[in-house]
């Protein structure tokens, strides 16, 4: 595969029906397995593999050419509350095979991702990333505060203590809520925890444009 088809893949169509969903989030559950078995393994064999994976890949596409630039295409589309849906989010979506199988839920003031993440995220041996540390705490946060506050919300200021590795293949508690609104501004706090600890900690401000209040 060129890196050209790469570059192409990763800016997947946004589908319209159910059928079309569905292949997206199994076609990006596939991905996923496949970046974490690519990292776990090496040899000939797994050569092998890849070559007749990414052949049968290319053949079923057809013209990868397609794929460029879909998402520019597509309106927009809304959830029940009227609000622009998140379909490409890394961190949120299941179609996006750079977002891990994470499980959602708000409530209240307060979102909650529960995740374990697998090798593909790892930064010092079993551990989190720290960038990616600050990836899941923006997007926790940023949930909460879409929950809370009027219009649409961008991160302006984001704030990490890194209290200890965030270890990779148990489950991870990412917790993100609301503490103050105050007009166009709501601050936020919230942390990752695995087991009993507490791992990192995040507090920031998201600012709504004043277009979109
Ligand atoms: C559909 C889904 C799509 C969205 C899909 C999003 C997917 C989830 C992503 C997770 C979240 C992200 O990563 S979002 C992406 C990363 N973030 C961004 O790209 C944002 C880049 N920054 C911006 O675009 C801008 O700075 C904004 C929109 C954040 C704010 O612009 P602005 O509205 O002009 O801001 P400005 O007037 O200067 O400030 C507003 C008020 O806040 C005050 N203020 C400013 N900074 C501070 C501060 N540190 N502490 C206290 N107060 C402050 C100012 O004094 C002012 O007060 P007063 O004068 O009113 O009293």
């Amino acid at each position: 595969m060129t890196e050209s088809e790469t570059l192409s893949l990763e800016a997947p169509a946004l589908p319209e029906s159910p059928q079309d969903s569905a292949l997206a989030e199994f076609a990006a559950a596939a991905c996923r397995r496949l970046a974490g078995g690519i990292l776990g393994t090496t040899g000939s064999g797994l050569r092998a593999v890849i070559e007749a994976e990414v052949r049968a890949l290319q053949a079923a596409l057809g013209d990868s050419a397609e794929l460029h630039g879909v998402a520019a295409k597509h309106p927009p589309r809304f959830d029940r509350r009227g609000r622009v849906q998140v379909l490409t989010n890394p961190v949120m979506s299941h179609r996006n095979p750079l977002a891990p199988p994470l499980v959602h839920h708000h409530d209240g003031d307060e979102s909650e991702f529960r995740v374990t993440l697998p090798l593909q995220y790892q930064g010092p041996r079993n551990s989190l990333h720290g960038g990616y540390v600050a990836v899941l705490l923006d997007d926790v946060l940023w949930h909460a505060v879409r929950q809370m506050a009027a219009g649409v919300s961008f991160t302006r200021e984001l704030t990490i203590t890194y209290e200890r590795p965030v270890p990779l293949f148990e489950e991870l508690r990412i917790i993100g809520r609301v503490t103050t609104i105050e007009g166009r501004k709501t601050f936020a706090e919230g942390e990752i925890i695995a087991g009993e600890a507490v791992c990192a900690r995040a507090r920031g401000l998201w600012i709504s444009p004043k277009s979109s209040a």
